[in-house]
C-alpha cells in the first residue's frame, strides 16, 4: 500500500484522521448475537469479540479467512551495552529461521490458518545508542513506519504484527516510561532472560535515554517514538496504523508491539478502537502498559517470546468467536425454545 506521509507531521496528520467502525453492522450483530442458539451471554467475552470484528469489517455476519502476520526486525544501538542475554547477532540469524520457517511463529500461522511474512529493517545499521541522542533520525523514523504502512496487505482481514529485535526490551521501557511515567526501575524486565545484575543496567540506561532525550520527549509521542524506539517499533506503529485506515482489525502482541501502540494510543485517542490485546506477557510491566491503555489481555500463557506468537494463539480464539456468531443457528432457524 503506497504510504502517504513523508515526515512525522504528516503522520500524525493521518491519526487525526482515522475511520470509525460500522455501527449499522454492530447493531446487526448485537441482534444477530441475541437470537442465537444459547442462553444470553453464554459465549462469554467471545460474544463481544464477534460483535467487534463485524463492526470493524462492516458484516453483521462476517467471516474471518484472510489472516495476515507480519515478523519486523530491527537492530538496536543499546544492544552494545549487554542489556540482553543474547547478542545482537540472533536478530539477523532468527530472520532467517523466519524465512526458513523453523520459529515458533512460522508453526503458530500455520496452525492457524495466517500469512507469514517478514521485513528486516536495515539490520546492517543499528539505531543510534539512546544514551547519547535519538535513536533515529525523523527520515529514519519516517521510513520505518512507511515500511510497517506498506506491508500491510489491503485484502487482509485481521493483522498481527511480530517483532524480533535483541535488546528491543529495553527500548519498549524506555518507551513506556516516556508515555506513562515512572522511571527505568518502574518498566526494565527480563527480556530474554538478563539476571539481576542485567536488570539494574537496563533500569540504568533506560533513565540515561529519558535524560539524554529530555528535551525532545515531553508531549510528543512521536518524538518518543523517534528517540527512543527501534525501527521495528516503528514499523509496527506504521502497521497498525494502515490496518486502521483499512479497517482491518489488529491482535496486539507483547510488550515491544504494546509499546508502539501506546505510541499511537498517546498521539490519538481512540487510535486503537479497532485493536486488540492478545495476550499479556510475562514481562513484569507488560500488564502495567495494558492498564495504561485500557485493554484486556485474552490470553495470559506466561509466554515472553515475541514474534507475534501471543497475538497468534489469541488468532485462535478469534477464529472461534467469529465462527460460533456467524456459523450457529438461530432460535426460529433450529426450532429451539428461546425461554
Ligand atoms: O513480546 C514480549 O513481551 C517479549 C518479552 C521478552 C522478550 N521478547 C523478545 O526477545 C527479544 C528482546 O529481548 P531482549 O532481552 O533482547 O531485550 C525480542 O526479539 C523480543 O521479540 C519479547
Ligand atoms: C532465540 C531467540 C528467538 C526470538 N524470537 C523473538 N525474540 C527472540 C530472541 C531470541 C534470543
Amino acid at each position: 500500500m503506497p504510504v502517504p506521509f513523508t515526515t512525522l507531521a504528516d503522520f500524525a496528520g493521518r491519526l487525526a484522521d482515522l475511520p470509525a467502525p460500522d455501527t449499522g453492522a454492530i447493531a446487526a450483530a448485537e441482534a444477530r448475537n441475541g437470537q442465537l442458539t444459547k442462553p444470553p451471554g453464554a459465549l462469554g467475552r467471545l460474544e463481544e469479540l464477534a460483535i467487534w470484528y463485524a463492526g470493524w469489517r462492516g458484516d453483521p455476519r462476517p467471516s474471518l479467512e484472510a489472516p495476515q502476520i507480519v515478523v519486523f526486525a530491527g537492530n538496536h544501538g543499546i544492544a552494545a551495552r549487554g542489556v540482553s542475554a543474547f547478542p545482537a547477532d540472533v536478530t539477523v540469524q532468527m530472520v532467517a529461521n523466519f524465512e526458513a520457517g523453523g520459529a515458533a511463529i512460522n508453526q503458530l500461522a500455520r496452525a492457524y490458518g495466517a500469512t507469514m511474512g517478514v521485513v528486516a529493517l536495515e539490520l546492517d545499521q543499528p539505531t543510534a545508542d539512546f544514551t547519547a541522542g535519538p535513536a533515529m533520525s525523523e527520515a529514519e523514523a519516517v521510513a520505518a513506519l512507511g515500511a510497517g504502512w506498506e506491508a500491510v496487505d489491503p485484502a487482509a482481514d485481521l493483522f498481527i504484527a511480530g517483532e524480533m529485535g535483541i535488546a528491543n526490551t529495553t527500548a519498549a521501557a524506555a518507551i513506556a516510561a516516556a508515555l506513562c511515567g515512572g522511571r527505568g526501575v518502574d518498566w526494565a524486565g527480563r527480556g530474554t532472560g538478563v539476571d539481576a545484575a542485567g536488570l539494574e543496567l537496563k533500569a540504568a540506561v533506560i533513565d540515561a535515554g529519558l535524560a539524554a532525550n529530555a528535551g525532545a520527549l515531553a508531549g510528543q509521542p512521536l518524538e518518543v517514538l523517534r528517540c527512543l524506539g527501534g525501527r521495528e517499533i516503528a514499523a509496527i506503529a506504521g502497521a497498525i496504523a494502515a490496518a486502521r485506515s483499512h479497517r482491518i482489525p489488529v491482535i496486539l502482541d507483547g510488550f515491544i508491539a504494546t509499546s508502539a501502540a501506546a505510541v499511537l494510543h498517546a498521539a490519538a485517542p481512540g487510535a486503537l478502537d479497532h485493536a486488540l490485546a492478545g495476550h499479556r506477557s510475562a514481562e513484569s510491566a507488560h500488564g502495567r502498559l495494558l492498564d495504561h491503555l485500557g485493554l484486556s489481555p485474552l490470553l495470559d500463557l506466561d509466554m515472553r517470546l515475541g514474534e507475534g506468537t501471543g497475538a497468534a494463539m489469541a488468532l485462535g480464539v478469534l477464529r472461534g468467536a467469529v465462527a460460533c456468531h456467524s456459523g450457529m443457528a438461530t432460535f426460529a432457524e433450529a426450532g429451539v425454545s428461546d425461554g
